[in-house]
């Protein structure tokens, strides 16, 4: 090529970058041109005084509005910051040993880095891919991309449009220490179908959906499967004492749920007993639920709790004692046809299945798919991500395999599907200690008597 138009290539690409770098970087630009606009014309001493101003107003703002201030200057601040220093700097190098470029005749393609966003844990990057690459050869070269940006964890998820992926990458982990038991919530502010039970690895409240859904929790021995259940009937305490909301409890194991027993018995009914008392419990729940169908059937659709059809939470504590272990045969196939009578109609006349269980093998409960809603803590082996969460969920980042054994750090932790994204979300359930279990009972009982026979919140009545 001339040398005149490899100056000129040169010069073209040269003004490109630095329109591109103005519109972007306009304000903090813009704020510098200005002051120096009043330096040259009015002196130094206004400029450094606004600018003192300016940060005494931001400094001001960090300390009575910390979530505010972070959201609009702290994280796009960091964002900056950390794709100038990080991704920008070591993309190059990264992608290149990650397997993710190609040469071609001579000539080096990367992915392009469209965004970063930086959260209280995470950076989240936008990649635009190479044409022909697909998300699964980022999931592949995730452990590069950790070790290479320095990372303890990356995940991809869905970019939003075809060719493009999020590479979220794990600063700290936010949810290593333990969530203490969260407050008992006014009766109005219970809502059925987002129960506030824990958080969400970005600080945001772990919502769990009880009305229209059945819910499956499991988790290896000692994976916190009781702070999930606990921290669901915390907060369905309100609306319990209300009579609104009703649980019956299922307790094969007689640890977990026989402490709270005062309350179940109370607000529900409860049952340990392993020569029928317990089917026989989920077979008066099926068949309370196919008298209210027909009750229903023609008149609503959609239901409503309220004093006379209270909303029932079905609570099994080890499924797979009814299903699997229970030595007697008969039992076993009672409980199984009870428990698939529930599940599949129960939802809409205000019956929840919430179950729990160990072993996440097909084996041991035949009737998982029959959970809309399922969450995996700690498992043992990372085959039972996928047959927990869905094909695909552990390649999308839900490594439950290797939550860590350690309660402080690990128990009440595990990944679930929001309807909001396709992508699992890691989450910490609260604990609820035995102590506060006493609390909660002594709470109910001394609450009891005011409001015993009425009816509270919003959806009262109106079945
Ligand atoms: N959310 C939590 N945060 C912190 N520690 C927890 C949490 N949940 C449970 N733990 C601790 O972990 C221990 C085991 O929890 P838990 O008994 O609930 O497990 P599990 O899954 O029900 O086990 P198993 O199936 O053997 O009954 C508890 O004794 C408690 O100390």
């Amino acid at each position: 090529m001339p040398e005149g138009l490899v100056l000129l290539v040169n010069f073209v690409r040269f003004l490109v970058r630095l329109t591109v770098f103005t519109v972007r970087n306009a304000l903090p630009l813009s704020v510098l041109a200005g002051l120096g606009w009043l330096g040259y014309r009015v002196g130094w001493v206004l400029p450094v005084v606004l600018v003192l101003v300016a940060g005494a107003g931001l400094g001001a703002w960090a300390v009575l509005d910390r979530p505010e201030f972070l959201r609009w200057v702290g994280y796009p601040a960091r964002a900056k910051w950390r794709y100038v220093r990080v991704y920008r700097r070591d993309w190059q190098p990264v992608i290149v040993m990650a397997g993710l470029s190609r040469t071609h005749k001579g000539r080096e393609y990367l992915p392009s880095i469209k965004r970063v966003r930086c959260g209280p844990s995470s950076d989240r990057v936008l990649v635009q891919m190479l044409k022909g690459q697909a998300p699964d050869v980022w999931e592949q070269a995730t452990p590069n991309l950790a070790h290479g940006f320095g990372s303890s964890l990356v995940r991809v998820r869905a970019g939003g449009r075809p060719g493009r992926v999020w590479l979220e990458f794990v600063r700290k982990d936010v949810l290593a220490t333990p969530i203490p038991a969260l407050p008992i919530a006014a009766a109005a502010d219970v809502d059925l179908s987002g129960l506030v039970i824990g958080r969400c690895e970005d600080g945001a409240p772990w919502r769990l959906r009880v009305q229209g859904t059945h819910v499956l929790v499991a988790g290896a021995t000692g994976s916190g499967k009781g702070s999930v259940i606990w921290s669901v009937v915390r907060a369905l305490l309100p609306l319990m004492i209300a009579g609104l909301v009703e649980v019956w409890a299922i307790d094969p194991k007689r640890m977990e749920l026989s402490f709270g027993r005062a309350l179940f018995e109370r607000y529900g009914r409860y049952s340990d007993d392993p020569k029928g008392g317990m089917v026989e419990l989920l077979e008066a729940a099926a068949k309370d639920m196919n008298a209210r169908a027909e009750e229903f059937g023609g008149v609503t659709r959609s239901f409503t709790p309220s004093g006379r059809h209270a909303f029932r939470l079905i609570i099994v504590d080890e499924l797979a004692f009814l299903t699997a272990y229970c030595p007697d045969r008969d039992l076993r196939k009672r409980a199984e046809a009870a428990l698939a009578i529930l599940t599949t109609q129960g939802r809409s006349v205000g019956y929840c299945v919430l179950g729990a269980q160990q072993d996440a093998r097909k084996e041991v409960n035949n009737l998982r798919n029959l959970f809309p809603d399922r969450m995996a803590l700690r498992l043992d082996e990372s085959e039972q991500v996928d047959m927990i969460l869905g094909d695909g969920a552990r390649d999308r980042g839900a490594h439950a395999d290797e939550i860590s054994s350690i309660p402080q750090i690990g128990a009440g932790v595990g990944f679930v599907r929001l309807e909001t994204t396709p992508d699992p979300v890691r989450v910490r359930a609260a604990y609820v200690s035995d102590d506060d279990i006493s609390a909660m009972v002594t709470y109910a009982l001394a609450h009891d008597d005011d409001q015993n026979g009425d009816t509270f919140g919003p959806a009262a009545g109106a079945a």
